[in-house]
């Protein structure tokens, strides 16, 4: 097998606030292949974009290493960081926030390769070649944002990130604030983007239905712990764990991929300055015992790789424990 591409070990944030510590993100391990991508799915507050900030190293993380294409970076200063800026780029969620209004388009999608010191003349056909890679007209460049629709600006970022041809790109909410055609049309360029450019994507978002699209891997994140990861058909086909299950019964069979949050378990996010002892889940848990109540679960991997953080994991009510291996071989004996 080879390296991953990026690797997450044992990473951790605490932020002070006020006198006490949130816990953002905790104890998380994750490896991305090249060329794959994974998705981070979670409630609002779970982490996800304190974790993609860790990955572009615009936030320090309080423990663990991040190693990028076989590099420790956790440490690395701000001047040694900066011939990695081009390999790791980010997409943000609101097209109207996050391109600079008195800038043309041109000018927006050159910045990063005017920062790597590209010349004048391979600036301008690099501009054109990505505009048209993400489906813009090439006059484009000489016109303001403002001219242009949310998904068209979503276009203008992805250009942007592009621009410098990284071998990451981080998309934090990335269609989030699109209509859902809108959504599927600027999915549907990130994967052809994917297939032709072998870039990998960490794709973050609230909405497991958006993801499935996407994303090669899953992982579900709560209360900053990942609690389950696998596959896109492990994760739908054979969840193990309840907050995972929960997401998905929330995803109307014709809704995946609409706009909105996912409907929620009942009962409250704990608080992260004050996470009750044991499962994180646990308040909210179907399947809750007292073990649950004092034991904080590990992240056990299954023989195919899907690995769940649960005391009591199983499919769902009526097979517990079933992984996606005994469900393929129920079928192919009913067979
Ligand atoms: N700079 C900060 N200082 C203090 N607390 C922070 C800071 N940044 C994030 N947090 C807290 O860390 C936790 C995780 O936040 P984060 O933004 O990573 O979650 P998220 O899953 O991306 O949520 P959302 O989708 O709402 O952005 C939250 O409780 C948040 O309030």
């Amino acid at each position: 097998m080879t390296a991953p591409l990026l690797k997450l070990e044992n990473i951790s944030k605490r932020f002070r606030v006020g006198n006490k510590e949130l816990a953002a993100v905790s104890d998380v391990s994750l490896d991305v292949a090249a060329g794959e991508t994974l998705g981070i799915v979670g409630e609002s507050g779970c982490g996800k974009s304190t974790l993609g900030r860790m990955i572009l190293r615009l936030t320090d993380p309080s423990d663990g290493a991040i190693v990028f294409d076989g590099r420790d970076i956790t440490r690395l200063s701000k001047r040694a960081m900066r011939p990695l800026r081009r390999d790791i780029q980010i997409v943000f969620q609101d097209p109207y926030a996050s391109l600079n209004p008195r800038m043309k388009v041109g000018e927006i999608v050159a910045e990063p390769l005017v920062n790597i010191g590209m010349k004048r003349a391979e600036i301008a056909a690099r501009v054109a070649e990505v505009l048209k890679v993400v489906g813009l007209p090439a006059e484009s460049a000489d016109r303001y944002p403002h001219a242009f629709s949310g998904g068209q600006r979503q276009r203008i970022g992805i250009a942007r990130a592009l621009a410098v041809k990284p071998r990451l790109i981080v998309c934090d909410e990335a269609v989030s604030a699109l209509d859902v055609s809108v959504q599927a049309q600027v999915l549907t360029l990130l994967r052809d983007i994917q297939r032709e450019t072998g870039v990998t994507f960490v794709f973050i978002s609230h909405n497991l239905g958006v993801v499935r699209f996407l994303c090669h891997r899953i992982a579900v994140l709560y209360l900053g712990r990942v609690v389950e990861i696998g596959t896109e058909a492990q994760l739908f086909e054979t969840p193990q764990h309840p907050y995972t299950q929960a997401l998905l019964s929330a995803i109307p069979e014709a809704g995946a991929g609409r706009r909105g949050r996912i409907p929620v378990p009942s009962g409250e996010i704990p608080n992260p300055i004050n996470p009750p002892p044991g499962c994180p889940f646990h308040l909210r848990c179907p399947r809750v015992q007292d073990r649950c109540r004092s034991e904080i679960p590990t992240l056990v991997s299954d023989t195919g790789g899907q690995a769940v953080a649960c005391h009591f994991p199983g499919a769902d009510a009526d097979s517990p424990h079933q992984t996606l291996e005994d469900k393929r071989m129920t079928e192919g004996e009913a067979q």
